[in-house]
């Protein structure tokens, strides 16, 4: 039986410190290893300096933007997001809830071209949007993977890169409108003591690597290891960056998926565009050999990328989705004692 996490919000304080932050037009051997080091510290930071063009980025906020002002009755018919399409309020199918609306879609070129037709008056154009964006995303996603198995020192350079990059692959687009908070006591201040609106519920996301844009509006928070939350300054220049839970199993817990919401506080709209790099559904995920030794044993059994989206859509949002993937302690001894006879 599965048990709901803990909430990790032991207080409701939150508290500004430094976000881990890595240029992308730093040297080689610098950057596998500043990447490494936040994503086994946080599961998170930002990236500057990257490869994706400002056009590329600012065409789909516009795009975005043109969609989120339409009238109710047009935007639903590009839902409900079952999982694909537009979406307000619910997350997800089992009773989430939170200030937003958003469209979700599926990286496959066709999907996208008839997800559009219902999106956009321009369904050509917008589904050439999109696939520049996700183009670009993967792009990105794949050189940070690539950096990380260099410091992981993988004998396969493109281990990583490989899950995302296959042309199957399962990787989603999110693109997320938080309305503004009308109510002046849930903006300003306030919202920095942790009260107000919750636009998306605390979760990690259970695919490969995030890769998150937004306009300049905060509402971004990560949960630290001691369980504070720590708003994430927006930045319309950079990228930030989440280790998932398919990347913590992958790499047998020594990167770890990373908690998040987003608070929807803001007297401004917020917006933003999410890439979830993720495998082709038959592919296992289990912890890399070069990951696994007698001192570190196997943490999680192998499953395949499907399995896991089946557990993740009968859970709710905060679940530990991974917990049930884990291999039990006892299991973990028997198996250290093998490696040692
Ligand atoms: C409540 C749910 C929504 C979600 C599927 C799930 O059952 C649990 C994980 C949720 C999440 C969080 C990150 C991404 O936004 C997302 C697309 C994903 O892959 O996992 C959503 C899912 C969703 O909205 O369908
Ligand atoms: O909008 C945000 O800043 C966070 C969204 C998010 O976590 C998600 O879409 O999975
Ligand atoms: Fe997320």
């Amino acid at each position: 039986m599965v048990m709901p996490s803990q909430s990790r919000i032991r207080t409701k304080k939150t508290r500004a410190v430094g976000i881990p932050a890595v240029d992308l037009s730093l040297g080689r051997p610098e950057l596998s290893e500043l990447i490494l080091r936040a994503s086994e510290e946080h599961g998170f930071f930002k990236i500057t300096n990257h490869s994706v063009p400002k056009r590329t980025v600012s065409r789909l906020e516009e795009e975005a933007a043109e969609f989120f002002v339409k009238p109710m009755s047009e935007k639903q018919q590009a839902g409900p997001a079952a999982p694909f399409g537009y979406g307000c309020k619910n997350i997800g199918p089992n009773g989430d809830m939170g200030e937003l609306e958003y469209l979700l879609l599926h990286s496959d070129p066709i999907s996208i071209a008839e997800r559009s037709t219902t999106i956009c008056s321009d369904p050509s154009n917008f589904s050439s949007v999109v696939n520049d964006y996700i183009g670009s995303a993967r792009q990105l996603t794949c050189v940070i993977l690539d950096l990380l198995a260099e410091g992981l020192w993988l004998s396969d350079k493109y281990a990583l890169s490989g899950l995302v990059r296959d042309r199957q692959s399962d990787s989603l687009l999110r693109i997320n409108h938080y309305p503004p908070a009308k109510d002046v006591k849930n903006s300003g201040r306030d919202r920095d003591r942790g009260s107000g609106r919750v636009g998306f519920g605390e979760h990690s996301d259970p695919q490969i690597l995030t890769l998150l844009w937004s306009n300049d509006v905060e509402g971004l928070q990560m949960c630290q290891h001691d369980g504070l939350w720590i708003p994430v300054p927006p930045d319309p220049n950079a990228f930030y960056v989440m280790v998932g839970d398919a990347l913590q199993a992958l790499t047998n817990g020594r990167l770890k998926s990373v908690r998040h919401r987003a608070m929807a506080n803001s007297p401004k709209p917020r917006l933003s565009m999410v890439y979830f790099g993720a495998p082709r559904l038959n592919a296992w995920i289990s912890p890399l050999p070069e990951l696994v030794s007698p001192q570190s044993p196997a943490l999680y059994r192998p499953f395949t990328w499907g399995e896991y989206k089946k557990a993740m859509y009968s859970l709710r949002l905060s679940d530990s989705r991974l917990d049930l993937f884990k291999i039990q302690s006892s299991n973990k001894i028997a198996s250290r004692i093998d490696c040692i006879v």
